[in-house]
Formats: C-alpha cells, structure tokens, sequence
C-alpha cells in the first residue's frame, strides 16, 4: 500500500511540502544537512508516531513552532483510499486522525502504515540489546497475528502486577496466584505466537540473506526467555525468592531473544560493520516479504536513510535489487544522485526529489 500523497509541516528544517511519491523507488538527494534523513523521520512519525533519530519529539519540532503535523494519503492494495495524519506538539499530546476519525492509538497508525528502517544505526539490531530484536520479532508478530497485541497488553498488565507486589517485601505466594495465572496464559500464546512467526521467517532470511551476502555459517535461533524444557509457572516457582530479591520477574517472553550467531559466536562480535548492516537487511527485507505473502490490505514501506553509507557497489546493488523484488514502496537517501541512481538497473522506474535547504522538488532522472 503506497503513499500517494506526502504533507510535511514543521519537521525539523523542511518547509511546508507536499510530495507525490511514486508507488515504487523514490530516491531522495542533496546535500549534507539538507532536510533528506528529516523526510524519512516525517515518514516515521506518520506511521509510528515517533522519530527514529530522538526518543524525545521536541527536537523534532521546527524550531519556533508548537506542533508538527504530518498527512498521508494511502491508496490500500484493494484500491480503496485512506487518509492518516499526525499532529505532534511540544506539550507531547498528539492527534491522529485516520480517515477524518480520531484515533487513540498509535497501533492503529502502525497497523496502517508498515514500515521497515534500514539506517546507519541498523546494525544496533545485532549489537544492541535484546529488547531491540525482540521489537523486531514483535514487529513481524504484531502484523500477522491479530490476536498479538491483546494478549502482550495481558502480559504487560500482569507483569506489572506481579513486579510490584514483588517490591511490595514480605508477601505471601498465595497473593501472586491470580496475577501468575494471567501471565503463564498469556506468556504461552506470545511463546507460541513468536515460534510461528520464526518458523515462517527463517527460511525466508536465509535465502534473502544468500543473495546478499555469503554468510553460510550464520544460524538464527530464537530463545523464548525461559528454560524450553520447563513450564513457565514451575520457573517462576523456582526463581520465587530470587524475584523477591531483585523485585522483578527474570523468566519470561519479556526476556526472549533473537540469537545470530557464527561458529557458536555472537555475530555481532564476529561480522564487519558493512556484513552486519546486511544481516539487518536482510531480516528486515525477510519481513517485508511475509508482510507481502499474508496479502493484507498494506505491504511494508522501506525507508532507507544514506545508502551508501558501509556498503560497497557490489552489496548496494544486491540490495537495491532485492529491494525492487520486493514491489513495495521505498525512500531511500543519499547525497550523490548518480550514485544512488546507479545502483539500481537500467531499466528501474526512479522518481527523484532533490532536497535543498528543506525545499523538496521532484527531478528528472539524472542518468542517461
Ligand atoms: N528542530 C529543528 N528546527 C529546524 N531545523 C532543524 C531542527 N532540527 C534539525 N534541524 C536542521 O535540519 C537540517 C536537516 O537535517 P537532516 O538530518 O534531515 O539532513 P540530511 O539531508 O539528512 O543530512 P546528512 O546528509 O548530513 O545526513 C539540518 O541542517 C539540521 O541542523
């Protein structure tokens, strides 16, 4: 499901714009500091409410100005069209609207609007800690279970029940019970959830991942925050006195992992920055194409922010092309327009928007 329309007001240096991106590859050029990463950022915000380069929205916000509002009209795979919009301000209230109604949640932005990052920060997916592979995990979840987000707000609800009764000191077993019911139940079904989910990615990473990169030793496994042997409930009775200690509950899907790993090692430790950044591709481009196989009303939209950034020519085309396979939409920044146009074939459809000083106009191809 592409964007049609893009309008941008007060993200970062980018004046008021409006832009008609293509359903296929939009290529985004200019100079250092121009306004492209704030384009992809004013993306981000429309389908997840957030940036991905500030935890904090203000700094996001023009300066001089109250409120941030991003606008998108979508054209969904069956041909209807939808609207969604964001207002952001620096009160940190937010509006979203979703054809014209007010919406609560944010996961009604992104359940509208998939979107995929790939960055020069992606390789903290492999390097960072594990609740960032376990948001990828429960991206890919979260769109193609529908039963996932009611059952990991159960989870998050008695986990936060049981932890503070923990804290609380001095309490009876007997008193978690009703808590620890709710949170074996609804650990089973993300567990189960989360194994389908793998079973489904893991073929599908490793071919992408083939085609990007020779990487044969490289194995993905899936831990599920407790002993794969032992009930949950048998291990929350075993670590009862230690939890009480800590006042938190240490088993659980709260502490699943995605493990990559080569010759038994951590691949992060292992993999060169540029390997690592392909690795990530990957995964991300393997969900892309489940998203894709589900055939729901929305495939997966990328944003690629600085393509060049430790990837050599041989690898960018590999993923330009895979990219391209993939028939989704996809922004992708760079500074060199002919650099970024060459690693994508002859006869590739590109649109292009150049980027000036927060001015964005759209441009011919600049290859002959
Ligand atoms: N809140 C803000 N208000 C106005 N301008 C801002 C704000 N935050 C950042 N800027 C400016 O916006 C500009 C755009 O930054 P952006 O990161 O989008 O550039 P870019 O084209 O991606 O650059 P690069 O190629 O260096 O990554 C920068 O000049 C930055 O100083």
């Amino acid at each position: 499901m592409p964007l049609k329309r893009l309008s941008v007001t007060a993200v970062r240096n980018l004046h008021p714009v409006t832009i008609y991106p293509s359903p296929h590859i939009n290529l985004i050029y200019g100079d250092n500091g121009s306004g492209k990463t704030s384009l992809l950022e004013a993306i981000h915000i429309l389908g997840l409410a957030r940036s991905f380069r500030s935890t904090r929205l203000q700094p996001v916000i023009q300066h001089e100005h109250d409120a941030c509002t991003v606008f998108g009209e979508l054209l969904l795979n069956n041909g209807v069209q939808t609207t969604m919009g964001i207002t952001r301000s620096k009160a940190a209230d937010y509006q979203i609207r979703i054809d014209g109604q007010t919406v609560r949640s944010t996961a009604q932005l992104a359940d509208t609007l998939p979107l995929q990052l790939i960055n020069p920060d992606s390789f903290r997916l492999l390097e960072g800690a594990p609740k960032q592979r376990r948001q990828y995990l429960d991206w890919g979840v979260f769109h193609v279970e529908h039963q996932f987000l009611s059952t990991w707000q159960r989870l998050q609800k008695s986990l936060k029940q049981r932890n503070s009764l923990l804290r609380r000191g001095r309490i009876e077993r007997s008193q978690l019970a009703p808590w620890e019911a709710e949170l074996v139940s609804s650990s089973e079904r993300i567990d189960l959830y989360r194994r389908a989910y793998i079973a489904k990615l893991k073929p599908v990473f490793e071919d992408v991942l083939a085609q990007l990169v020779s990487l044969e030793d490289l194995t993905l496994s899936y831990y599920r925050g407790w002993d794969k042997e032992r009930d949950l409930q048998l291990v929350l009775d075993s670590q009862f006195e230690r939890d009480c200690q800590l006042g938190h509950t240490q088993a659980g899907p709260q502490r699943a992992d995605l493990r990559l790993r080569i010759k038994g090692m951590n691949a992060a430790e292992v993999l060169s920055r540029g390997q690592q950044k392909l690795v990530v591709c990957a995964l991300k481009i393997a969900q892309g194409y489940l998203l894709k196989e589900r055939g729901r009303q929305q495939d997966c939209i990328f944003l690629v922010d600085d393509l060049p950034s430790e990837l050599d020519e041989h690898h960018r085309k590999a993923l330009c092309a895979l990219l391209e396979g993939l028939n989704c939409q996809v922004f992708i920044t760079g500074v060199e327009a002919e650099q970024l146009a060459r690693s994508w074939q002859k006869e590739t459809l590109l649109t292009m928007f150049h980027v000036e000083h927060g001015h964005i106009v759209q441009t011919e191809s600049c290859l002959e």
